[in-house]
């Protein structure tokens, strides 16, 4: 079975010290906002190279960007501080665009080795999501990529595997051939072991033979399953991290099946990386709409102030697939919704919703207020969440597989593919609220969204024209996450005409409509964080730990208990229980009913 932690010493062959890997230093989210320069990050090539060089030129100074347009690593020749401390690292755009001889002397280079480049995440996500940055001119003059696995493959049958899945920017497709072509020459490929040095050393051979004696900065993409973790970051620590620039290294989820196992993956990491350098992935942080959940509340004055039990009914967090655990069923067993979903994307999207205002933009300002999220929430309980599994049936001589159908799953499993949940954060803003999250696989839809459901108008004048039913007057704001970006707004207005009669619509804004342009993948913004060393869209170990401590408990307690999921029929919307679960809370699901819009 997939997923069982190693603990560090598993396979280890040799003793090291920690933090063998080089990182950069601390100072480099430490730089206040207001001392640099913004810059839009994705405008067209032509402007953007130009108007960085230009200013540059100006002020000699360079900045680099990551998704909060907080200048990471960048080295302003203003300040000499700065400048002496971050040689070692110098930004993305800085090597896009030397502009003197100083800089050209620092010339660095960066390599992405990803990790189990064989693999279905590598193919479908990560290599795309490289070729998009490559094709937007976001990634610097000097790169390379590595594939690393232990398929036996040649540099051209890995091109020839990544390029099946890269494709352009439907909105522009100008030099598409060509930049594959470029791209791909910069790709190459590394057969070997997880646990082997001696492999991981050869892989820096090939590395430095690219690097060719500049200062070289590696970004190394676990894109592998979790027990190997540790062998790869042991490996890689002693044998192919730089020494010259930083090492960081992403990790997949999931990190851990509860609490314990959690804290010994950090603790294993921790022998061989600093905190700095593990940047655990959520990709749904990467999402657009989830990186605007801020941006719309604490850039518009009517938001904030609506934003507090005072107002707020319920907050419910929704994911749902239209497909099953098709293919993964091994992985997906040994896990659970909640642990794939739930634990993890929704309580994430939470943290974010419920937060105070940070500080500042600043990733340690943001994550020290979802940290106090988390924290002020107390576990789950087992009688405010329901579970739920889907099951086979036949329609019109179509059949549908039940999660139990999957060879690789036992027949008897108990393992939720759905979950409802009422969740409490016991602050002062939320006392009471419940922040209701819903997760499941093989559903009517593929849907991920942000309901708030504001109370009922006290006194309402209008109570006559509603009928009997407030709820359907409520005012409802919902980002839909995907698909088809949106944020609408649900208010109540009169019908035109003589006589009053009141009609609920929608203030909407449809991305596509607004912006007809395509949004880039979660996966693009945040390996560009990870190169230019942007923590905000990242789960530090302590955040990590919080959420855990929300759902061990429960977690324990249904496989203690051995809770039966209720069965629901594969494509329905899923289990009645859900329902039961916030009618207990005197709400009902947005998502139901009529009302889905
Ligand atoms: N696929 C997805 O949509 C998502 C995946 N993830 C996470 O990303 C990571 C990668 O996912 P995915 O690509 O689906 O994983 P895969 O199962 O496809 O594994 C990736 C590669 O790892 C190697 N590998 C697989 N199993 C083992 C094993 N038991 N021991 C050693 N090596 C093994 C294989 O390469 P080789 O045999 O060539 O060495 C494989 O190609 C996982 O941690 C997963 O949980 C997270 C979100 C979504
Ligand atoms: O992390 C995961 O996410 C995917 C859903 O991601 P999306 O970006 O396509 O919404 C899910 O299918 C998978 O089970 C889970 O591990």
């Amino acid at each position: 079975m997939a997923g069982h932690m190693s603990p560090c010493s598993s396979s280890s062959s040799s003793s090291s010290s920690a933090m063998t890997f080089s990182h950069a230093t601390s100072s480099e989210f430490h730089k206040s906002l207001d001392k640099f320069l913004v810059f839009p990050r994705k405008t067209p090539e032509s402007s953007w190279v130009s108007r960085i060089r230009s200013r540059n030129r100006s002020r000699k100074s360079f900045q680099l960007k990551s998704s909060n347009e907080h200048p990471v690593s960048s080295v302003s020749l203003h300040d000499g501080s700065s400048l002496a401390k971050e040689h070692s690292m110098p930004s993305v755009k800085e090597s896009l665009s030397p502009v003197n001889s100083e800089s050209e002397k620092f010339e660095s280079t960066y390599s992405i080795t990803v990790v189990g480049a064989s693999g279905d995440l590598a193919k479908k996500k990560i290599f795309p999501a490289i070729f998009a940055l490559f094709y937007e001119d976001c990634l610097p003059k000097n790169f390379t990529v590595f594939g690393y696995a232990r398929t036996k493959m040649t540099d051209e049958d890995l091109r020839t595997m990544i390029s099946k899945t890269l494709t352009c920017r439907i909105d522009k497709r100008e030099n598409c051939e060509d930049k594959m072509t470029q791209f791909l020459k910069r790709c190459f490929y590394h057969s070997g072991q997880y646990n082997s040095e001696e492999n991981f050393r050869e892989l820096d051979i090939k590395l430095k033979e690219k690097e060719a004696g500049k200062l070289a900065n590696r970004l190394f993409y676990l894109s592998i399953p979790p027990n190997i973790f540790v062998d790869v970051v042991r490996c890689a620590s002693i044998t192919a991290s730089s020494t010259s620039g930083w090492t960081r290294v992403i990790v997949e989820k999931p990190f851990g099946r509860d609490s314990e196992s959690s804290g010994e993956l950090t603790r294993c990491l921790k022998q061989y990386l600093s905190e700095d350098q593990i940047f655990r992935i959520d990709h749904y942080l990467g999402k657009e709409l989830v990186e605007n959940l801020s941006v719309l509340r604490f850039s518009n004055l009517v938001f904030e102030p609506l934003w507090s039990r005072n107002y707020i009914r319920s907050v419910q967090l929704i994911f749902s697939e239209d497909f099953g655990t098709e293919g993964r069923g091994g992985y997906f067993d040994h896990y659970g919704i909640i642990r794939d979903i739930m634990q993890n994307h929704l309580l994430q999207i939470l943290a974010l919703f419920a937060m105070e205002t940070p500080v500042s933009l600043d990733a340690e300002d943001i994550r020290n207020e979802k940290v106090k999220v988390l924290r002020s929430m107390r576990p789950l309980q087992l009688e405010d969440v329901i579970v739920g599994q889907y099951k086979g049936h036949s329609k019109g001589g179509k059949s549908v597989p039940g999660y139990t159908d999957d060879p690789t799953v036992p027949k008897d499993s108990l393992t939720p593919t759905f979950a409802a949940a009422a969740l409490f954060v016991n602050n002062a803003r939320w006392d009471g609220v419940p922040f209701l999250l819903k997760a499941g696989k093989a559903l009517h839809t593929k849907r991920a969204e942000i309901r708030v459901q504001f109370r009922h108008v006290p006194g309402n004048l209008y109570k006559r024209n509603f009928g009997t039913d407030l709820d359907k007057a409520t005012n409802e704001l919902v980002l839909r996450v995907q698909p088809d970006e949106a944020i609408y707004l649900k208010i109540n207005n009169k019908v035109p005409g003589l006589g009053m009669r009141l009609d609920r619509s929608d203030l909407n804004l449809f991305f596509k409509a607004r912006y007809p342009r395509e949004i880039p993948d979660a996966y693009e913004r945040l390996l560009l964080d990870a190169i230019e060393g942007e923590r905000r869209l990242f789960i530090r170990s302590d955040e990590l730990d919080a959420a855990w401590a929300l759902f061990t408990p429960l977690l324990k307690e249904l496989e203690e208990k051995k809770i039966v999921p209720e069965l629901y029929p594969y494509g329905s919307r899923g289990p009645v229980g859900a329902h039961y679960l916030a009618a207990k809370h005197n709400v009902r699901w947005g998502d139901v009913g009529g009302e889905e819009s």
